[in-house]
């Protein structure tokens, strides 16, 4: 059977070209900025696909205001349309908070008096204590090493316009971080970026997918996910080289072959499998697919149909 059966396949040629006429273009200061999210990021990608996505999410946020409105109509009292709340997922190391990021920027600029807030849900994992307690080290990533019910609670209190406040993990000490948090106020636009984020634990009343209003799903083939993931362990360790309170300081004082050994083989026994039995799985729920091709080049975009 067809995997993308429920979607309507665009090319970026076609694609690039919706809504492209009420498009206001990016300003040298907004490209600047999003050179500083990540110098690698093709402005064309922007452009071509980023943009007409901006502008789908318009769509929806419209659809959800009137939908508040004609509800406030039927109960014959003012009914505050809820915060927006927009999933992004995908393996690890495939673009995920790359592309969180370039949303949250875009959004703040489509919605310049509204507060668009980034979460990424490595901050609802479990301690490394806990998880070496749990004997589950190796399990980092999986559903089990996440605390799905606080992430769950999280997204009801953000729904209901709560001030939220929630841990923050760090990549380079690859643990939560113990003295900060992040402080989530009322947004209008909240991003959830992480691998967990289409999976669907459930509380007793509430599944953690009657949360989103839009999702977005980041593919690529797997080779291609392997070797983003083994350059950004390099970046990592050169980021790590003079900074021993760092992860991955430990492995800069081993041979170069044998660290990207080590690298490969996390890669082949966590986070493969990861991808394979616990987050590809979940892509059909989402609302778009962006395919990534070699150097991140988006050359198709999926849009569910129902
Ligand atoms: N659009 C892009 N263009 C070029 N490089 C990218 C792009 N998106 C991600 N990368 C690179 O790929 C690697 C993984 O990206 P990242 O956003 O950290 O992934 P994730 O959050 O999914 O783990 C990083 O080294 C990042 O710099
Ligand atoms: C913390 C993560 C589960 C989160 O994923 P990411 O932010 O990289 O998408 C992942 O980076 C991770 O640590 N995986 C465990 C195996 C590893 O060290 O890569």
């Amino acid at each position: 059977m067809n995997k993308f059966i429920n979607y309507d396949e665009i090319s970026r040629e076609t694609w690039q070209n919706l809504y492209l006429s009420s498009i206001v273009p990016l300003t040298n200061k907004e490209l600047d900025a999003i050179r500083s999210l990540n110098d690698e990021i093709s402005l064309q990608d922007v452009i071509d696909v980023y943009l007409p996505l901006i502008h789908l999410v318009r769509l929806y946020k419209k659809n959800i205001e009137d939908l508040s409105f004609s509800k406030g109509l039927f109960l014959q009292k003012i009914v505050q349309t809820p915060p927006l709340i927009i999933g992004i997922s995908g393996s690890v190391a495939v673009g995920k908070s790359t592309a969180a990021r370039l949303v949250q920027l875009l959004l703040s600029r489509e919605f310049k008096k509204l507060s668009v807030e980034l979460v990424t849900t490595d901050g609802f994992l479990y301690p490394t204590a806990i998880l070496e307690e749990r004997n589950m080290l190796d399990r980092k990533g999986f559903p089990e090493s996440y605390d799905m019910e606080r992430l769950l609670d999280f997204l009801y209190r953000v729904k209901n316009s709560e001030r939220c406040e929630i841990p923050l993990y760090s990549h380079e000490t690859y643990d939560i971080i113990e003295d900060k948090t992040q402080i989530i106020d009322q947004p209008d636009i909240l991003i959830l970026e992480g691998i967990n984020v289409l999976q669907n634990p459930q509380s007793e009343l509430l599944y953690v997918s009657d949360f989103y209003d839009f999702s977005i799903y980041v593919d690529a083939d797997e080779d291609l996910i392997e070797k983003w993931y083994l350059e950004r362990f390099d970046s990592l360790l050169k980021l790590a080289e003079n900074d021993p309170h760092n992860y991955y300081h430990q492995f800069t004082k081993m041979p170069y072959d044998e660290v990207m050994q080590l690298a490969r083989q996390t890669w082949t026994n966590t986070n493969l499998p990861n991808l394979r039995d616990y987050i590809e799985p979940t892509r059909n729920r989402a609302e778009v697919i962006l395919h990534k091709a070699a150097n991140h080049y988006i050359d198709k975009i999926y849009l569910k149909k129902f």
